[in-house]
C-alpha cells in the first residue's frame, strides 16, 4: 500500500493514518473534501511529497463529488476546492504545487467529464512521478554514503513522506540496495515525534538499522563521532534556506561545527524559485502539542506555547542539495537546478 492513493470503487482518496503509528497501522478513506482536510491538518497524511499527491487527489476528489452540469460551475467548484486544500498547511511548497498542477492540467478541457477524468489522471501522474523521483534522488544521494556510515535524521523524510520510498531515507535505502551498511540515527523530532513514531518503524519494517534518540543529544553524538552526516529532507527550498521542519536548522548549525556533511534530500517541486526566508509563512500549531503528549498533561494547561512546525536553514549550512537532477552544492542560481 502505498502512502497515499486513489480507491478507484468508491471514488474517494485513501491513506495511512499516520497519526496511529506505531501501534497500529490502519488505512482509511476519505471521501469528502473535509475529510481530506482534516487528514492533512492533523497530519494523517504529512509530509512535504506525499502533500503535493494528497493536494493533486484532493481536487480530483472535489471533481468527482461535483454536481457541477457546465465547465464553469465546476471549475468555481474546484477553485473553492484549491482553496480549502491550500490553508491547511501553508509552509510545504508540494502542497499547492500539486493542486496547481492538476488544475493547470483540468484548463483544457471540453466538458465536465473530461475535467473530471484529467483531474484524475493528473493527480495519478504526481503519485507515480514521486515514486520514479524519489528512485533517483535515491541513486544520486546514495553515492555520497560510505560503506559503514551512520546517518543522522530528523523528523521523518520517508516513504511515509512521499508516495512510497522517500527522499533521505530513500538515499538511505539505495544506498543499502546498492550493498553499503548503513545505520540511522533517529531524532525523536519534538513535539509530533515523527522521528520516534514513524523513522524508527518504518526503517524497522526493512530491518534497516536504527537507533532513536532525542533531539537533545545530536550535539552530544555527533563530539562523539557516532554521526557521519546529516540528512533530512525539506519542505520548501528557496534561494537562500531550506525550510524543514523545527529542529533542522539547530542540527545544520551542530554539524558545522563538528564539520560534519549536511545533506538535503528534495524533490525539484520542493523548490520555490520565487520565495525566501521572510517571504514564507511558517506554520504555527496548537499550543496543546507541547502541553501535552498524546493524552498525558506534560506542561501546565496555561503556560504560554511557543510551536512553529518549521525552521530555515541558512544556505550556507548546507553541504549539497539531492535532487532527481543530480546533487548541487550551495551557493546555487536556482535557475541552474531547472535546466
Ligand atoms: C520528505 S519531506 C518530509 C518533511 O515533511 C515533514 O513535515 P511534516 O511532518 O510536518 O509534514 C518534515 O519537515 C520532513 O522533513
Amino acid at each position: 500500500m502505498r502512502t497515499i492513493d486513489w480507491n478507484e470503487e468508491s471514488n474517494s482518496v485513501v491513506l495511512v493514518d499516520q497519526t496511529l503509528l506505531p501501534q497500529e497501522y490502519r488505512v482509511i478513506e476519505c471521501k469528502t473534501l473535509s475529510s481530506l482536510c482534516e487528514a492533512i491538518q492533523s497530519l494523517r497524511i504529512r509530509g512535504a511529497p506525499a502533500l503535493g499527491a494528497a493536494g493533486g487527489f484532493g481536487i480530483a476528489l472535489a471533481a468527482s463529488l461535483s454536481s457541477a452540469k457546465d465547465i464553469e460551475s465546476i471549475m468555481r467548484d474546484l477553485k473553492v476546492a484549491a482553496k480549502a486544500l491550500k490553508s491547511t498547511r501553508p509552509t510545504a511548497v508540494n502542497l499547492s504545487w500539486g493542486v496547481d498542477r492538476v488544475l493547470n492540467a483540468v484548463s483544457d478541457a471540453f466538458d465536465v467529464q473530461g475535467i473530471r477524468d484529467i483531474a484524475l489522471q493528473e493527480a495519478r501522474d504526481i503519485a507515480e512521478e514521486d515514486v520514479e523521483t524519489n528512485k533517483l534522488i535515491g541513486k544520486h544521494g546514495a553515492k555520497l554514503l560510505k560503506d559503514g556510515d551512520t546517518v543522522l535524521t530528523h523528523c521523518n523524510a520517508g516513504r511515509l513522506a512521499c508516495v512510497d520510498w522517500g527522499t533521505a531515507l530513500g538515499v538511505v535505502r539505495s544506498a543499502i540496495a546498492d550493498g553499503k551498511e548503513i545505520k540511522v540515527l533517529a531524532c525523536e523530532t519534538r513535539p509530533l515525534n515523527q522521528g520516534s513514531r514513524i523513522t524508527t518503524w518504518e526503517l524497522m519494517q526493512d530491518k534497516i538499522p536504527v537507533t532513536l534518540i532525542a533531539d537533545s543529544m545530536a550535539g552530544w553524538a555527533m563530539r562523539q563521532g557516532l554521526v557521519n552526516s546529516v540528512l533530512v529532507g525539506a519542505d520548501r527550498i528557496t534561494q537562500d534556506v531550506v525550510f524543514n521542519k523545527i529542529g533542522t536548522y539547530t542540527h545544520s548549525v551542530l554539524a558545522r561545527e563538528h564539520e560534519i556533511p549536511f545533506y538535503v534530500a528534495a524533490p525539484i517541486s520542493t523548490f520555490d524559485f520565487k520565495g525566501w526566508e521572510g517571504s514564507i509563512k511558517i506554520e504555527m500549531r496548537n499550543p496543546d502539542e507541547l502541553r501535552f503528549a498524546g493524552c498525558e498533561q506534560i506542561a501546565p494547561k496555561d503556560v504560554p506555547v511557543y510551536n512553529p512546525a518549521f525552521d530555515a536553514t541558512p544556505m550556507e549550512n548546507v553541504t549539497a542539495l539531492i535532487t532527481e537532477r543530480g546533487v548541487f552544492y550551495p551557493p546555487i542560481l536556482l535557475d541552474e537546478v531547472l535546466v
